[in-house]
């Protein structure tokens, strides 16, 4: 057996005379930090061992060789373990292959409570200070140095995983008294982060004051104090043997309230030795407030309550988010421009309507519905241009005559009143192929939204019968019902009506066909991004550019 060199040349005098008065050999080689006393039996280390003959069944060969191609053996390994005569230079080797061995058996090293050495400096200390912990240091060491079992209870992010083993490290080096300290984890990512987290916050790497074990790999030396290790490499080590908590100072279980089945086991297993070693102590980690089961599990255990660290949650819809980004996909750059088109297309409708009302109010000189045009006229403003796409409506696939003929009757009959357009539009409609649902392409209107507009009956029962669609919006989002709300044509609202009520399957009516449209921005940035990306998909892109601005935006913890 092999001790650390940290032992001081009392320690080793006393560990010679016990291991002359049990009848083993001792000696002590080395220098300095390099001086290590080793125990043997008086039949030395050479005797010959006896082999075993192991017939290993097909199933475990197979899984031997999965491991091996998985975690291929080194040649120092290899060499380690052809039975060849062990030289007494090769004590040092030996104690590595013993790590080697328990961090292929998942146990935990064998090992004698050290004193701590000082906790170095590190960029954390002023973090460290922060958390809520802090404020119960002296509680927490004063109940776990009176009581046996002691269960700390605190909300995630107070402290409890790095700080706590910390205060046992620190209090030891202070009180210059030895301890060994395991605090055991369920995760073996878990395990390896939160030991090289704090082992950096004591100013110094892992795998010296401060290790972990985890199944298949471990990070310790003879000069470890405090190491975290999985739940399940804990447990198989007690299973190898209760003697193995002899030199256990403290044992932190972490997480208790996950009630996984290992952590479970291990409490069973920890609450059953504990009376076997009075000098153990178990602190008990749980981030839930319902701990009443394991303190009555435990004896009424002391309990102590640790703050939360509370942070205003701030919330935040996707549009918003997309708001302070100002992030932009391709897609909706294309889309956006589309609705810049409809924005212009909305202005000459704008325009218009403001003509057509000028005209009006001089015509009737203040009597004329026209003048007192609705409260919801703002619908005028609105920045949405859902225009439907009917594939026909497109000026592009139109000879430019016809565009040039088409828009001139719409606008006339809109703005002029002009009967003969009528005349013009319906030859175009029957003699040119022309869609009764084209679009004049400035203003997205259709023949019907005008003759709505202008109350014209007869004309929009031609053009209902030859088709027109009543559902169709022109680019500021208005259905023909629309324009004859807005323009008081209630014989062509009471029209349109009629006409939905035998036409319309699904019972629409004129009234839900009046468009109310919001010309909220963030509404319209929403609905670019929708049109954008698939809802079903993660937008890694924005999640990236949300992150971005929170780190740039925001200090730590906020
Ligand atoms: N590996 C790490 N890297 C960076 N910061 C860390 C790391 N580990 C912990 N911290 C910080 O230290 C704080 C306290 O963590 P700690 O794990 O001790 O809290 P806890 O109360 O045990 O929470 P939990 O119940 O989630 O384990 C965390 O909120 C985090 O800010």
């Amino acid at each position: 057996m092999e001790f650390p060199s940290s032992l001081s040349s009392n320690e080793r005098a006393f560990l010679h005379r016990a291991a002359q008065s049990l009848g083993y050999s001792s000696k002590s080689k080395g220098k300095g930090p390099n001086r290590f006393l080793t125990v043997t039996k008086k039949d030395g280390p050479d005797k010959p061992q006896h082999s075993m003959l192991l017939n290993p069944s097909h199933n475990t060969l197979f899984v031997i060789h999965n491991l091996l191609e998985r975690f291929p053996i080194s040649n120092k390994e290899r060499v380690d373990m052809q039975l060849s005569t062990r030289s007494a230079a090769s004590l040092v080797s030996e104690a590595e292959n013993a790590l080697d061995k328990n961090k292929a058996s998942g146990r935990l090293n064998k090992g004698i409570p050290v004193v701590p050495p000082q906790r170095g400096s590190s960029e954390h200390d002023a973090f460290r200070c922060s958390l809520p912990v802090q404020e119960h240091k002296q509680e927490i060491i004063k109940l776990i140095r009176e009581n046996r079992v002691v269960l700390v209870v605190g909300a995630t992010g107070s402290g409890k995983t790095t700080q706590i083993p910390q205060f046992l490290l620190d209090e030891c080096h202070k009180n210059h008294e030895p301890c060994r300290i395991f605090c055991t984890q369920p995760r073996r990512l878990a395990t390896i982060t939160v030991a090289d987290r704090v082992a950096a916050e004591r100013g110094e790497n892992v795998g010296k004051t401060v290790g972990y074990h985890i199944r298949l790999e471990s990070r310790v030396s003879p000069k470890t104090v405090l190491t975290f290790c999985t739940s399940g490499v804990f447990l198989r080590t007690l299973m190898a043997g209760d003697a193995s908590l002899t030199t256990v100072t403290h044992v932190i279980v972490d997480e208790v309230h996950e009630r996984d089945g290992l952590t479970d086991f291990l409490l069973t297993k920890l609450r059953d030795v504990l009376p076997k070693f009075p000098s153990l102590k178990l602190i008990l980690c749980s981030a839930a407030l319902d701990t009443e089961l394991f303190r009555q599990y435990f004896g009424s255990c002391p309990v102590i309550n640790l703050k939360g660290r509370l942070f205003d949650v701030k919330e935040f819809f996707l549009e918003d988010i997309l708001k302070l980004t100002g992030f932009k996909k391709k897609e909706m750059m294309n889309h956006n421009a589309e609705a810049h088109e409809t924005k212009n297309k909305q202005k000459s409708l704008t325009e218009w309507c403001e003509t057509l009302k000028n005209t009006s109010v001089e015509e009737e000189e203040g009597t004329s519905a026209l003048s007192r045009v609705p409260e919801d006229s703002s619908v005028l403003d609105g920045e949405d241009g859902a225009l439907n796409s009917l594939p026909e409506n497109n000026p592009e696939q139109l000879e430019p005559w016809l565009v040039r003929e088409m828009d001139s009757c719409i606008s006339n009959i809109f703005l002029n009143e002009d009967q003969d357009a009528f005349i013009q539009l319906f030859n175009l409609i029957l003699y040119e192929n022309m869609n009764v649902n084209y679009r004049h392409s400035e203003t997205g209107t259709t023949a019907l939204m005008v003759t709505a507009g202008q109350g014209f009956l007869t004309q929009m029962e031609q053009l209902l019968h030859m088709g027109a669609d009543v559902n169709i919006k022109a680019s500021n989002g208005w259905t023909a019902a629309d324009f004859a709300k807005h323009f008081h044509q209630s014989e062509s609202l009471e029209l349109l009506k009629s006409f939905l009520e035998v036409c319309s399957p699904d019972g629409s009516t004129v009234e839900q066909q009046v468009t109310v449209e919001s010309s909220n921005k963030e509404e319209e940035l929403l609905k670019l991004y929708h049109q954008s990306f698939d809802d079903e998909l993660v937008d890694l892109d924005l999640i990236m550019d949300l992150l971005h601005y929170i780190c740039s935006t925001s200090s730590d913890g906020e």
